[in-house]
């Protein structure tokens, strides 16, 4: 037994009445009525008739009830302070810690009925006793840890960490279930506990119901973890200690939806918090009637994480709470229910004592027997020499594979330069196609998708957007990918066979190719701005582009006919073959799959073939090229993949989820934090987009309705942008004010800081940008009132954007954002910000807190831009101004210069 005595066990034991069985100790609390049940006059039906019984007024003559007079260890008024219930109902098993007894306190009862007002006095209580009980005991040493978790539908999170990814169960034979990589910190005095409650109280999920402005939609569940050893043996060589723990568990309220109104999240969480209580239930019913059968603990989180503290070896107290007013007789009722079944549950207390001397030696006598089978196994020699032999294989297959591929690069570079310098000589016909400008799809200039269809695309109203990035290589490249038709065999023929070379071509083809040049003008620019591809057919040509290129919206398809079709796409064959070669190499799969076991590669889109071209919102709304059609745009049955889009310009902050610290691929190049925030630029730009799109098509619909068709779509756009040329002089206030009203609406919206930097760095006032704030506020409005109406709607969409889901995810990007201060920022930089921005260097979690702070104070202009800035140091954003216009290519500004539109079915 160590230091610690025969004895000295036995004194304990006797003192806390080890050994026997002993119930769960079951209290009941009832609160005050509170504003809301005042108010409505609600009648108090419940009365405690001494300290232990409580009886319903209405209960003799109510026959649904089993008992009028329900009797536990303890019952509270509603005059009973905190203090009272502690010393009565909680503290002589919150102090079994101390003893080496493990302990758990509940707290159990309808939404609203005061169980996290108890338990935070009954926690608060107990850390001060046990530290008070600390100080006493000089002779012990004493070491105390803390962890703290909560289960938020079906999830178990640590509060302790920023990192809000769920933490997995698991089955230790000699400990229980137990939560993988929890924080446990090592207390360092009573400060340092208070501080890190008041961290679990912030972490924890809190919603606000018609029950509850405040509601905990989550079950607690603290853990304070006590080890003690006398001083005179601490540290020696054959010495044991005590080791326990408490818990404090405050479970979410039940509530029945239509009493709490629960909608949407609510409503989600309600069910969720419902389930497991259920389970609860179940498990301490059962328990109630002796412990035989099958105990369902493995149900719900909640139980399995708990099975110790229910009918184990450790003491418990349930402190069930409730409301008194009659509009909760039902749910009081059951809660009466529970705490009756619970005071029947035994338990059977036993004392931790870890002999760490034993506990050695025993792990060393495990350790030592591990490697003697090791070294007797037959198979290890032989297996490690496979081993190295495997590795020297695959390293000679990967160099292998990095000649071939860098020889394939070459190949393409190669490929690329003459398909660049073919699609410069396409230059010149640019005029001859000029005349075929004025018809009615001139609308649609940006962007031209290329197919070529016999005739399944021409009535076909799909498309799709296609556009990624190459992985390979240095250079980045759009992929596009075009699929011929079956039915076209001539020409595939032709396309498949004629080598990447103009002297070589054939003469018919190059009489297409002149020919289609002639017809479609301005290949050049065609090439470049072509992202979407439509098609319905099996073969692949993959084309790659190095222009930057923009995100595009389409908006709708466009008809060809055949033998446009076959010209276009023969121009395009004889720059693609070797290309394709390039991209359809195997050894990039292969090195890929060597390299990276696990990694996903980004999977190649295809879409259905289907002779497109779309437009951009550029197009939308500032060319005079917006659909006379309002019909037509209508019929367009979106493709999931533009859905997608749309629904990321409304709920952007969804895809910080995918934001992380680069990772190399499986090329192993570092790539800059800007290129995976994909918040940032894409989901402002195609925010921005689809938000104009939806804006064009509801006021195409609105002037349809209204005047009968006869302005166009464009005009209606225009009419409601802001024009600074017109009023130069006050544009800057114009601007100012805009620009507020934006960041107010960022904050009400909860949009994404990145967002919110970008932006804010980007559009500084030139008058040229007077179209990006209207249609950012335009967004921001038509997001708030989504919001607003999700927030106000059933639904079990997980894809609806509510005011929750999006502080969710300023939350978590905040927490993003204090993990790159660490590695963007110096500790001196940091420093200095915490004493600028008022955050104590002493204080826990500062960089944190720093996050929180940032794009706060909208009415504070030096804050904004300061937020800016820090924001932009930390996700590595360097000359926004610069490097996004390039990027993007984007310009809403009216152009100067008359841009030439196609015309494909008129070309002559
Ligand atoms: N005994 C009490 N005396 C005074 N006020 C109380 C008492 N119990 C609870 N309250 C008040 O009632 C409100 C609801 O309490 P609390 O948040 O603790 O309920 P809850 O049971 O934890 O609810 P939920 O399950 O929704 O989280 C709070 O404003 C709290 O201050």
């Amino acid at each position: 037994m160590g230091a610690i005595g025969e004895d000295e066990l036995a004194k304990w034991e006797k003192m806390a009445g080890i050994g026997d069985e002993e119930r769960i100790l079951v209290s009941v609390r009832v609160r005050p009525l509170n504003s809301i049940e005042i108010s409505r006059n609600d009648p108090v039906d419940w009365e405690c008739i001494n300290n232990t019984s409580i009886i319903h007024r209405n209960g003799i003559s109510d026959r649904t009830l089993p008992l009028s007079t329900y009797s536990y260890d303890r019952v509270f008024g509603q005059e009973c302070t905190t203090r009272q219930v502690y010393e009565d109902a909680a503290k002589g098993v919150v102090l079994s810690v101390i003893n080496g007894i493990n302990s758990s306190i509940f707290a159990y009862g309808q939404t609203s009925s005061g169980k996290t007002y108890t338990m935070t006095g009954i926690t608060e209580y107990s850390v001060s006793d046990i530290y008070d009980y600390i100080e006493k005991h000089e002779e012990r040493e004493f070491v105390m840890k803390f962890s703290a978790i909560e289960i938020y539908n079906e999830a178990v999170r640590d509060l302790l960490s920023s990192d809000p990814s769920p933490l997995r169960l698991l089955d230790d034979p000699e400990r229980g279930t137990i939560v993988d990589k929890l924080t446990e910190e090592t207390l360092r005095d009573r400060e340092h506990l208070k501080e890190l409650l008041s961290v679990c109280e912030a972490q924890r999920q809190i919603g606000e119901t018609s029950l509850n402005e405040m509601s905990s939609r989550s079950h607690q569940i603290l853990r304070l973890t006590i080890e003690s050893t006398a001083r005179q043996f601490f540290g020696g060589e054959n010495f044991s200690s005590l080791a326990a723990s408490v818990n404090f568990v405050d479970l979410a309220g039940s509530e029945r939806a239509s009493q709490a109104l629960s909608a949407g999240t609510r409503l989600k969480e309600g069910c969720h918090i419902n389930r497991s209580l259920l389970t609860l239930g179940t498990v301490i019913r059962k328990l109630s009637k002796g412990r035989n059968g099958h105990i369902p603990y493995r149900d719900s989180k909640l139980t399995r994480i708990l099975q110790s503290s229910l009918g184990g070896n450790g003491r418990t107290a349930i402190i069930c709470t409730m409301s008194p007013a009659r509009s909760h007789i039902e749910q009081s009722r059951n809660t009466l229910l529970f705490a009756t079944c619970a005071k029947e549950v035994a338990t059977s207390a036993q004392v931790n004592v870890v002999m760490s001397d034993k506990a050695l030696v025993r792990h060393l006598q495990k350790e030592l027997a591990r490697l003697e089978s090791e070294l007797r196994s037959p198979n290890s020699a032989p297996k490690s020499s496979n081993h190295s032999e495997a590795i020297k294989e695959r390293d000679a297959r990967i160099t292998k594979m990095e000649k071939e591929i860098k020889q394939l690069i070459e190949q393409r570079d190669l490929a690329q330069s003459r398909l660049d310098e073919m699609l410069l000589a396409t230059r010149e016909w640019d005029q001859v196609s000029q005349h075929s400008t004025s018809n009615a799809q001139n609308a649609y200039d940006d962007v031209i998708s290329i197919s070529e269809n016999s005739g399944m695309g021409h009535q076909s109203q799909d498309f799709s957007v296609i556009s990624f990035e190459s992985s390979f290589g240095s250079q980045n490249c759009k992929e596009i990918q075009l699929e011929q038709s079956k039915t076209q065999e001539e020409e595939e023929v032709h396309s498949v066979s004629s080598k990447y070379n103009a002297e070589l071509v054939h003469d018919d083809h190059q009489k297409t190719s002149e020919k289609s040049r002639d017809e479609y003008g301005d290949f050049d620019e065609l090439c470049k701005e072509v992202k979407c591809i439509e098609m319905e057919d099996n073969k692949r040509i993959n084309l790659l582009l190095t222009d930057e290129t923009e995100f595009l919206v389409p908006l709708r398809s466009v008809d060809f006919t055949e033998i446009e079709q076959q010209q276009e796409v023969q121009v395009r064959d004889q720059g693609q073959y070797l290309i394709e070669k390039v991209n359809e190499s195997s050894p990039f799969e292969e090195l890929k799959n060597l390299k990276t076991n696990e990694e996903e590669v980004p999977p190649v889109k295809s879409a259905t073939m289907v002779l497109s071209r779309s437009m951009s919102c550029r197009a939308t709304l500032m060319n005079n090229s917006c659909s006379n059609s309002p019909t037509f745009i209508d019929k367009i049955e979106p493709s999931p993949y533009v859905k997608e889009r749309r629904q990321s310009a409304l709920e952007f902050n969804i895809e910080l989820e995918n934001f992380q610290e680069p990772k190399s691929k499986y090329n192993e190049i570092p790539k800059t934090v800007s290129e995976d925030d994909i918040t940032s630029i894409s989901g402002f730009v195609d925010g921005i987009k689809a938000m104009a799109q939806i804006h064009c098509q509801e006021k195409e619909r609105t002037i349809s309705e209204d005047i009968g068709k006869k302005k166009t779509v464009k005009d209606v756009c225009l009419q409601a942008v802001i024009s600074p040329c017109e009023s130069p002089s006050r544009w800057p206030i114009e601007f100012e004010k805009k620009q507020q009203e934006i960041i107010e609406l960022w904050h009400v919206c909860n949009v994404s800081l990145i967002h919110r930097t970008y932006f804010f760095l980007l559009f500084k006032g030139d008058p040229a940008d007077s179209i990006y704030l209207e249609v950012e506020q335009r967004r921001l409005s038509f997001l708030k009132n989504t919001i607003n109406y999700n927030n106000n709607t059933s639904t079990d969409n997980k894809q609806q954007i509510t005011l929750a889901s999006s502080m969710k995810n300023l939350r978590r990007e905040r927490e993003m954002l204090s993990r790159q201060m660490q590695k963007r920022m110096t500790t001196m930089e940091r420093e200095e910000l915490y004493s600028k921005w008022g955050i104590s260097l002493e204080s826990k979690r500062r960089r944190l807190q720093l996050a929180k702070k940032l794009w706060s104070e909208t009415n504070n202009t030096e804050h904004v831009k300061e937020s800016a800035t820090i924001v932009a140091k930390l996700i590595g954003l360097l000359e926004p101004e610069h490097a996004l216009k390039e990027m993007f290519g984007l310009s809403f500004a009216p152009q100067l210069t008359h841009r030439r539109s196609f015309s494909w079915k008129n070309a002559k």
